[in-house]
């Protein structure tokens, strides 16, 4: 089996989903099953659900008051009250109360005149009818209460149970099993050892299959071993209506998945025109849908909401439900290829009444992109991408509601843009934070274009040596722009616990590896400026092409890799338990436009930054300073 899949032809992404339907519809059955009432929401009913009984039981009276018979009402008015005996003419009686002949009607008791215990007058004749709710107003016997196909919602409960149901028929859970395969991969929890992978993938699968009203079967991990594969899918197979095998799904020569469901099965598809998702393979064994999805996490999330979840539909008899898809302005150039259709995740925010979206890391392995993520831009595979600027169809993840009240912020990173984040909404509820980190000078572009509403930078000018205001100065010059005061920070070099390669200053960078920062970052322009004080060029820096986009991204790479130094903040140093050389302190503040200082989440934003919660994790994390936090400077 040490041979290579080269499946050169990639199926363009509807065909291969409607050839599949094709081919699953013809052996999916849907199961029924029979569950109280009480248990049924979120399921979905099997078939329409008819009343057994009538809402109201009986006639029932509406209001608290007294019943009459109407037509012993007539003539009362202003001049002429009417005068009705309590048990000749009227009974008291309470809204829900039955009201029998030869009542007819029910007056009020604010519209009572009361005489005495047993008399009252009224002023005004009633008709027949009046405050009753005659029987089976809400609900017929008989009445359909529910079509069939009908996702089950609490009103829909109290339906049913009014209209006389204890039971009801709902399409049964579809089970699936879920295998997971690798030899190097450990169950989440266990210590992992060198090149051994965390198996998240399958708890998320597992999540996603009950989110769609199915019921997971996780298997254990199975080694990169063509019998053993083979065996697993074989078990899974016969327990569960469908099953999804997961990783090993392309080109590698450990990858079985397809050898193994072609021996037990058909493959109709591997290869879809997606990205990610590429490798997914679309197969049916023993007459059940069996996906392989590929390994890395986006793809995998991209392939089961677009192949694995219309399956689950004809199993659960659910309506399809999709995102609703807004058009946006794209922050970034977005390239993309003819290749495919391709699914960019992407960060949304409200600037200037514009939706922006702002295209976040590529990488199918970037987990973290689909949790940071409030949409995801559909690029379709005859489109070769879009312009920055350019209005974009966008599928919401996350409601409009929220995207309003998110600040957006854009630029460099500080670990205190989390502590922000985590903050403001437990300090002004429904008000988020959204940052991107691209860099100060990156940020501040954003910040022209209109894509942000701050861009937290720190950037020093080198002739006056005053951080940030000479730059908006600069790249602003006919706007009114103001600083919002951030933390002053210390910076310096971060270095492996012990300084084994013994460095102590910007000199000593000349014989060790570095790691550097992205162009147009605060920290880089710290480090350029440092090496043009010391008569350094760039190029004796051997690193200095090796970028980190953050600061704990540097700090990992000192911690884990063969990287000497990088130049960080101390609280980066600190999280990674890294020595630190401090070089300098700068200051990292906030860009606004002056006139959207009036915003209120903006005056949210500056009372977090002056909160006591604020400082007191500021305190914590070591290496910055805060006097003079929330000012504003005008600029
Ligand atoms: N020569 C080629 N190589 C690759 C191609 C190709 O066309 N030619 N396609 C690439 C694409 S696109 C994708 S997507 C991946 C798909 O990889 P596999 O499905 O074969 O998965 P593995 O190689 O076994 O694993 C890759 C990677 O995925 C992560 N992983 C796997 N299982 C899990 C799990 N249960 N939980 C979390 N993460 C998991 C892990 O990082 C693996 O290293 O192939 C490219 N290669
Ligand atoms: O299809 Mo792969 O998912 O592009 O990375």
């Amino acid at each position: 089996m040490e041979k290579r899949n080269l499946y050169l032809h990639t199926t363009p992404v509807d065909e291969a989903k409607e050839l599949y339907n094709k081919e699953i519809k013809k052996c999916v059955s849907v199961r029924k099953e029979e569950v109280p009432v009480q248990d049924s929401l979120g399921r979905i009913t099997a078939e329409a659900v008819h009343a057994v009984l009538c809402s109201p039981l009986f006639n029932a009276s509406a209001m608290d008051g007294i019943m009459v018979n109407a037509a012993r009402t007539a003539g009362a008015s202003e001049e002429h009250p009417l005068t009705l005996k309590r048990g000749k003419d009227f009974k008291v009686v309470d809204t829900g109360d039955p009201v029998r002949e030869p009542y007819n009607a029910v007056i009020m008791a604010e519209d009572l005149l009361g005489v005495d215990e047993d008399t009252v007058q009224i002023i005004a004749a009633v008709s027949p009818w009046s405050h009753i709710r005659p029987i089976g107003e809400d609900i017929v016997a008989g009445e359909m209460l529910l079509p069939g196909h009908h996702r089950i919602r609490p009103v829909d409960i109290g339906v049913l149970l009014g209209g006389g149901i204890c039971h009801v028929q709902v399409t049964a859970r579809p089970r699936v099993g879920i295998i997971p395969t690798g030899t190097e991969m450990i169950p989440p929890g266990q210590e992992p050892g060198e090149g051994q992978i965390i198996d998240s993938n399958s708890g998320m699968f597992a999540a996603l299959v009950q989110q769609y009203g199915g019921v997971p079967d996780v298997s254990p991990i199975v080694e990169d071993d063509y019998e053993k594969i083979l065996a697993a899918v074989r078990r899974a197979v016969a327990d569960n209506d469908m099953v999804i095998v997961n990783a090993g799904s392309s080109a590698g020569t450990e990858d079985y998945t397809v050898h193994v469901l072609r021996k037990l099965g058909t493959v109709l598809i591997h290869g879809v025109a997606i990205k990610p998702g590429k490798p997914v393979i679309l197969a049916v064994v023993d007459n059940k849908p069996v996906i392989g999805l590929p390994g890395y996490p986006v793809s995998a999330y991209i392939d089961f909401e677009t192949f694995v979840k219309p399956v689950m539909e004809l199993f659960t008899g659910a309506a399809p439900e999709d995102h609703p898809v807004e058009e946006a302005v794209v922050s970034r150039r977005l390239v993309s290829s003819l290749k495919h259709r391709e699914y960019v995740r992407v960060k949304l925010g409200e600037v200037d009444g514009r939706l922006i979206a702002s295209p976040l890391v590529r990488g199918a392995a970037a987990a973290t992109s689909l949790v940071r993520a409030d949409g995801v831009c559909v690029i379709g595979q005859n489109l070769e991408g879009y312009e920055a600027g350019e209005k974009v169809p966008v599928e919401l993840w996350r409601s409009r509601e929220e995207i309003r009240h998110t600040i957006v912020s854009i630029g460099s990173h500080d670990m205190i843009m989390d502590f922000l984040a985590d903050l403001l909404p437990d300090l002004s509820p429904g008000v988020h934070l959204s940052s991107t980190h691209v860099g100060s000078m990156a940020g501040l572009m954003a910040l022209k274009r209109g894509e942000a509403h701050i861009a937290p930078t720190h950037l020093l000018d080198e002739e006056t040596g005053v951080y940030n205001t000479a730059y908006l100065r600069r790249i602003f010059p006919d706007r009114e722009m103001a600083l919002i005061k951030g933390v002053t920070r210390i910076q310096g070099l971060m270095v492996k616990k012990g300084n084994p390669a013994d460095i102590r200053s910007i000199r000593d960078l000349l014989r060790c590896r570095y790691a550097n920062r992205q162009r147009g970052a605060g920290t880089r322009v710290l480090l350029d400026h440092l090496l043009k004080k010391e008569g350094i060029r760039p190029e004796q820096i051997d690193g200095y092409e090796l970028e980190a986009a953050t600061h704990m991204a540097a700090a990992a790479l000192v911690k884990e890799s063969g990287v000497d130094a990088a130049m960080g903040i101390y609280a980066a140093a600190k999280a990674m338990d890294l020595d630190f050389i401090e070089v300098g302190e700068e200051e990292y503040d906030f860009a606004i436009e002056r006139k959207n200082l009036a915003l209120p989440f903006i005056r949210d934003f500056i009372r977090a930054l002056q909160s006591e919660q604020f400082r007191a994790r500021v305190r914590e994390a070591g290496g910055y300073g805060t006097e003079g936090i929330g000012e504003i400077i005008r600029v």
